[in-house]
């Protein structure tokens, strides 16, 4: 995939925060009328102009009425949303084009070619012809090949790949994903990875969501976990994770232990399938040094060890598990 137009030099005037939430709450309401489910419960939320920004949370969290509230498809029912210093209220035509948003479903109409499509969004945008970029896109996105090919004829990952065309079409500063690579293959993973992180050096703000956290955790700088309908963590990835204040030490013994030493209860640890010894602490309290000094005293006999630092696996399960508390 190859780049595309950066963001203007002259940024001075360009707002702070790509998407700023204030208070976002959604209750869906049964065909009586009656509120149903309160889906977003006063949510507030600022994305930075040009981070790479994941929204995480289990499933029915509210993620996807989130991004269905930036993109128009669905109604907030009470608080502000302003994209890229826009109000959505006020000024909804303009806030929506600036953002492009790749929708979790596969809906495409099957009647048009690749081509059309992109051309089609274009005109819906008000994009000029001489200003389109339908080349570009298609090639960026590796359906050049199948520029004529119609929608129907597309493979799953294909057709993929046009949604996150046809939500380029208008040069949007903020991209949005939901759910991008649910059920696509490993290759189109990494290219559409590698696409976004060159929108996103180039300036454009990258927003996902995505239920592997690998991926999160590889891509963006950014994160912030909701639950039930709350944001129950928000901070750059760094802090998110020194925050857990969690790591584990793995010490293999020279020889191999029958049994944890005697001197090791009361720590958090255990004897893996590999006979090392697994010491979970909290670096702010404990240092490896200190357990190393209690293996050594129990007689112990050291051949290797390493740390491992927590993940955001565990931030994840910590923040999202039942009764769980924020970090
Ligand atoms: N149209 C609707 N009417 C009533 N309830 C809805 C509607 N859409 C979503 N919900 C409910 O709102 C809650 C949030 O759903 P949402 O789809 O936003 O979650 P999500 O975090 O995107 O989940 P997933 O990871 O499974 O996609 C869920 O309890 C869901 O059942």
């Amino acid at each position: 995939m190859t780049a595309r137009r950066p963001e203007p030099a002259s940024a001075q005037h360009l707002p702070a925060n790509a998407i700023e939430l204030k208070g976002l709450e959604k209750i869906y309401r049964g065909t009586d009328g009656q509120p149903s489910k309160q889906a977003l419960k006063g949510i507030d939320l600022e994305v930075p102009r040009g981070s790479f920004f994941a929204l995480l949370g289990p499933n029915g969290a509210g993620k996807s009425t989130l991004i269905n509230i930036l993109a128009g498809l669905v109604v907030k029912s009470a608080g502000s949303v302003s994209l890229f210093g826009i109000d959505i209220e006020r000024n909804p035509r303009r806030a929506r084009l600036a953002i492009g948003v790749v929708p979790q479903e596969l809906n495409f109409d099957p009647f048009f070619t690749a081509r059309e499509a992109l051309e089609l969004q274009a005109g819906l945008y008000g994009v000029p012809r001489s200003q389109r970029r339908t080349e570009e896109i298609l090639a960026a996105v590796g359906l050049l090949d199948k520029a004529d090919a119609y929608a129907r004829l597309l493979s799953g990952g294909m057709r993929r790949r046009l949604l996150v065309a046809k939500a380029l079409v208008h040069s949007p500063p903020v991209v949005i994903l939901d759910e991008p690579t649910a059920g696509v293959d490993v290759e189109l993973r990494r290219s559409l990875w590698a696409y976004m992180r060159q929108l996103n050096a180039q300036g454009v703000t990258v927003v996902l969501t995505t239920h592997y956290l690998e991926e999160a955790e590889q891509l963006c700088d950014r994160i912030a976990i909701i639950n039930h309908g709350e944001v129950v963590a928000c901070d750059t990835k760094d802090t998110l994770i020194r925050r857990l204040d969690s790591k584990e030490l793995l010490v293999t013994p020279a020889e191999r232990l029958q049994a944890l030493p005697s001197s090791l209860a009361g720590l958090d640890a255990a004897l893996d399938e590999q006979g090392r010894v697994r010491i979970r602490y909290r670096p702010s309290g404990t240092r490896a040094g200190e357990l190393l000094d209690r293996l050594r005293d129990a007689g112990v006999s050291i051949a290797d060890i390493a740390t491992r630092e927590a993940d955001l696996e565990e931030l994840f399960v910590r923040l999202t598990s039942q009764g769980s508390q924020a970090a």
